[in-house]
């Protein structure tokens, strides 16, 4: 006889994707803006994305950074802080999340979104997607 472990809402996938709170010298952290017409359009997040087949989370947010902000990190610069598991009503999410204080270059948004240098105390004037406000909490006692 097999026992059924499940507990509420069964995802039919697990997406991967990598995240990094990039942290500048007054201790503030970095978000982006989700532009329109993607999935949670106007929401705040830590900078980052999918993680593709055969990336490895680090290799994925060196891609996506450069990408996306313009910058170059290296891999050894990103210490994993802690991660986000959550389950929208399509998918399951997991997110790693790397504090990164050190890059090479201007920060300059790529894909026209926005982004703000924000203290961990005010991270939560601005609306996040649900998996991150447990982030922001470490973030916050943390930075
Ligand atoms: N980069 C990033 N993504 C996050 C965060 N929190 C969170 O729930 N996500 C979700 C939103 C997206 O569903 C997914 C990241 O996907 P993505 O940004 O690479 O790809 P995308 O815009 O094309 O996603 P989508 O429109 O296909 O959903 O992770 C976060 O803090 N940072």
């Amino acid at each position: 006889m097999s026992v059924d472990l499940r507990q509420g809402k069964t995802p039919e996938k697990t997406v991967f994707v990598s995240a990094v709170a990039l942290v500048d010298a007054d201790h503030r952290v970095l978000i982006a803006q989700r532009p329109e017409g993607k999935s949670m359009a106007g929401l705040w997040e830590f900078p980052g994305g999918k993680v593709e087949p055969g990336e490895t989370p680090e290799m994925a947010l060196v891609r996506e950074l450069k990408e996306e902000l313009g910058i170059d990190i290296t891999e050894s610069c990103l210490a994993p802080f802690t991660f986000a598991s959550f389950t929208y009503d399509d998918f399951h999410l997991m997110m790693p999340l790397y504090l990164c204080r050190v890059w090479k270059g201007e920060i300059t948004p790529m894909e026209g979104q926005q982004v703000k240098w924000v203290r961990p105390v005010r991270l939560g004037d601005y609306p996040m997607p649900p998996a991150d406000v447990p982030l922001v909490a470490m973030l916050r006692d943390f930075l």
